[in-house]
């Protein structure tokens, strides 16, 4: 069963101005859907980031893979490897692995519909009938401000900016969602004030499990000092620190596990973080790990080095989250709940409605074949159009902010 065809769509859709340590959310935000075409006629479906380098990176993968069977993702792995020029070669480890997950989902897709079986079933089955997710909390405005004459846009989440703010939001995705775990990204403003909306967290929602991730914002010493205080509340700290050596320092002296997407991003990066214990849980996210049955063999990795497994995310839509469903439910070990920022982009979706909810706070794994999502084509149509509207080419947190707030500093870390 030969590719015949990869189409490459990049699209852009509605983001609300949510808050980080490097700036804040665009209006928009940009992803690419893959549509790749068997010589039978199956079309399997792909979601990936949608920046300009990644999206000029698949389109030369695509020649590559063009022709090639299928069910071959080992050999299509490699080609795609080789013609981004390989290990050594420009475009590193990472970037090579995003472009190959986002073909090998397609793949995968395309295999489950021909076979007739869901995709966790192509990852050696489901442990796991529904994956549970935790509300990805923020800061943010009531609004994205005017700009360019254009705007304010405000949006159905309103402002959350102090613990009233971030407990009130977690209660509306709670009483959406039914999640039963609680993220907040912080870096944004003083750890005090993050450790008090933390606690404010503790006392509306208790026996809830509770994470903060700050990316990088903070030294060690602040670290270890967010960690006393926050002994005993936290399930686990996200990357409070940069560097192997800089978060070892924490999890020295933290009662709680330290986690990362920041550090280890790669096979190749778990061995420093384990030989200094640098991390306890490592956060997964098959689009920069090399598709889901990479994922998959990291689960295995964590196992052996008894590290714990949660799932990292990013601005995204359906398609992604059936992938992240399907392997999550095929990944004995991937306990903790995975975060996604579905809730905060599913009104801009481009799949038909219905394959993917939410119950308890968790996502029944779609039983139709491959993904179990159809994509709608209206809707894929319009985001193509607004993202070429848009001229915009790459996420930028920080050129945004700084737009706004010329005196913006982004400096890492900052406390
Ligand atoms: O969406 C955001 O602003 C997040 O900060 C995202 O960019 C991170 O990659 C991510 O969610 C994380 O856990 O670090
Ligand atoms: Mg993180």
């Amino acid at each position: 069963m030969k590719i015949r065809d990869l189409i490459i769509t990049p699209i852009a859709f509605r983001d609300p101005p949510l808050l980080n340590s490097t700036g804040v959310h665009e209006p928009l935000a940009l992803r690419c859907v893959l549509e790749l075409v068997t010589d039978d006629g199956t079309t399997g479906l792909g979601e990936s980031p949608g920046d300009k380098e990644h999206l000029e990176r698949l389109a030369v993968a695509r020649e590559a893979v063009l022709g090639m069977d299928v069910f071959a993702t080992t050999a299509i792995g490699q080609a795609v490897d080789a013609a981004l020029g390989g290990p050594g070669g420009p475009v590193p480890t990472t970037a090579r692995a995003g472009v190959f997950s986002a073909i090998e989902v397609a793949c995968l897709d395309a295999q489950g519909k021909i076979t007739g079986r869901p995709v966790c079933d192509l990852l050696g089955g489901a442990v796991r009938d529904a994956v549970p997710y935790s509300a990805y909390l923020f800061y943010k405005w009531a609004e994205h401000p005017a700009q360019d004459g254009r705007g304010p846009i405000p949006d159905e989440w309103g402002e959350a900016l102090d613990p009233e703010g971030i407990v009130a939001q977690a209660r509306r995705m709670v009483d959406l969602y039914g999640f039963r775990s609680l993220k907040l990204k912080g870096g944004v403003f003083p750890p005090d004030e993050e450790i008090a909306a933390i606690r404010a967290l503790a006392e509306a929602f208790p026996g809830l499990p509770l994470r903060i991730d700050p990316n990088y914002a903070w030294t060690p010493e602040t670290s270890r000092y967010v960690a006393r205080e926050l002994d005993g509340v936290l399930e686990y700290l996200e990357d409070p620190t940069p560097g192997f050596d800089g978060l070892a320092s924490v999890a020295a002296t933290a009662t709680m596990p330290l986690a990362t997407n920041m550090c280890v991003v790669s096979f190749e990066t778990v061995r420093p973080a384990v030989e200094r214990g640098s991390v306890q849980v490592i956060l997964s996210d098959h689009h920069y790990w090399g598709g889901l049955r990479r994922t998959r063999e990291l689960g295995a990795v964590c196992e052996a080095f008894g590290l714990g497994m949660s799932m990292h995310s990013n601005s995204h839509l359906g398609i992604s989250l059936a992938a992240m469903t399907h392997v999550a439910a095929a990944t004995p070990n991937l306990t903790y709940a995975c975060d996604t920022h579905y809730p905060w982009n599913r009104e801009d979706d481009v799949v038909v409605p219905g394959a993917l909810r939410f119950t308890g706070g968790s996502v029944p794994v779609p039983d139709g074949p491959g993904l179990g999502v159809e994509l709608d084509r209206e809707a894929l149509a319009e985001r193509h159009r607004t993202y070429l509207e848009s001229g915009r080419e790459r996420r930028d947190d920080t050129g945004y902010r700084r737009r706004l707030d010329p005196s913006y500093d982004p400096a890492i870390p900052r406390w």
